[in-house]
């Protein structure tokens, strides 16, 4: 099986907000880039705007394509698509519950992501 994700790194200065994967989830329990699973008949893009619209309550205005991850979780593939998002309108927040984070882009690697992060920490850290 494979799944496209939308994925969005939001920055403002030299800070990146993650939030918390819930239990129930998989990949419960780690840190994240907020974004979800494309729906059928859905550009990347779109995905992209609608889940952290969904997710963090914030109007995309400027986002960049940064990297594509595809990793095998064995179960399934992710596809992940990775956007900088670097203008929004609003304040971005857990609108589902989940906790979230402004967090130091320098001190990301203190946070567990999941396995298909790994590279993109390391990107965003050099
Ligand atoms: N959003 C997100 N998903 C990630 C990241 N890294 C990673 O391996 N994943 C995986 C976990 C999931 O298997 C998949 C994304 O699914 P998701 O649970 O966010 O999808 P969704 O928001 O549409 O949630 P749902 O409605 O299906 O519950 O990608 C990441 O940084 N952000
Ligand atoms: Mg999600």
């Amino acid at each position: 099986m494979l799944i496209k994700v939308a994925a969005g790194i939001i920055l403002r200065g030299d800070k990146v907000f993650i939030s918390l994967r819930k239990a129930s989830q998989d990949q419960g329990g780690l840190w994240e880039f907020p974004g979800g699973k494309c729906d059928d008949h859905e550009t990347v893009l779109e995905a992209l705007k609608r889940e952290l619209h969904e997710e963090c309550g914030i109007t995309i205005t400027d986002s960049h394509f940064f990297k594509l991850v595809s990793h095998d979780y064995g179960s399934k593939t992710v596809e992940l698509h990775f956007y900088k998002v670097t203008a929004f309108e609003g304040e971005p927040q857990g609108k589902e519950g989940q906790q979230v984070a402004w967090v130091n882009i320098k001190d990301l690697d203190s946070y567990e992501f999941p396995d298909a992060n790994k590279g993109i920490v390391k990107d965003l850290l050099s």
